[in-house]
C-alpha cells in the first residue's frame, strides 16, 4: 500500500543491487531529546537501504532478517542525510549489506550491517 507517513525515499540502485544509495531529511518531530535525531530513525534508514540490496538482488520481496548497528556522531534533525549501502555477501537465502549514514561534509553518523532474506508475496501478515 501506499504510505504517506514513510520517508518517500527514491533509492538509487546500482549493479542490479550492488550498491543503493538513499537521500532523506528526517523531520524535526523525530528528534529523541535535545535536538539529536532518534537512533530507531537512523536504523530505519540503514535497514531500507540494506533491504533494497536485499531486494535488488533476489529481484523479489525480501525482509530484514538482522541488523546491527552503531550510532559514532549525534545527527541533527532537518538535515539532508546521506544513506549508502554495500552487498559484501550472497548466499542462496541471505544477503548480507553494510550501510553508513553520513552528513553532507563526510561526518559519519551511523554503519551497520544487515542480513535480507527472500519471501513470498504471501508472507505478509493479515491485518486483525
Ligand atoms: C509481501 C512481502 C512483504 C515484503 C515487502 C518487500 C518488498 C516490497 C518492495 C518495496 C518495499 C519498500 C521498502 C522496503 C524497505 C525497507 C523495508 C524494511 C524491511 C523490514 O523491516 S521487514 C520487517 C522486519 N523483518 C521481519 O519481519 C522478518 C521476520 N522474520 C521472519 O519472517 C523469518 O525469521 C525469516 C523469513 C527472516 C526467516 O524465516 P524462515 O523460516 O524462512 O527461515 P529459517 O529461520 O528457518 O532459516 C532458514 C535458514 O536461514 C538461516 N538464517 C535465518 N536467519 C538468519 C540470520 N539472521 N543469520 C544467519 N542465518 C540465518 C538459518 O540458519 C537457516 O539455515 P539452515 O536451514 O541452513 O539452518
Amino acid at each position: 500500500m501506499e504510505n504517506p507517513f514513510g520517508f518517500q525515499v527514491k533509492p538509487e540502485i546500482k549493479n542490479g543491487g550492488e550498491f543503493v544509495y538513499i537521500e532523506c531529511t528526517p523531520a524535526e518531530h523525530l528528534q529523541g531529546w535535545a535536538n539529536i535525531l532518534h537512533g530507531g530513525i537512523l536504523s530505519t534508514l540503514l535497514d531500507e537501504a540494506i533491504t533494497y540490496v536485499g531486494i535488488s538482488t533476489f529481484n523479489q520481496p525480501a525482509v530484514t532478517a538482522q541488523l546491527e548497528v552503531r550510532f559514532r556522531n549525534p545527527a541533527p534533525t532537518c538535515v539532508k542525510l546521506h544513506v549508502c549501502a554495500e552487498r559484501i555477501k550472497v548466499s542462496k537465502r541471505l544477503v548480507e549489506a553494510k550501510a553508513a549514514v553520513t552528513l553532507g561534509d563526510g561526518t559519519l553518523i551511523a554503519t551497520g550491517t544487515g542480513k535480507v532474506m527472500p519471501v513470498s508475496e504471501s508472507f505478509a501478515p493479515k491485518s486483525p
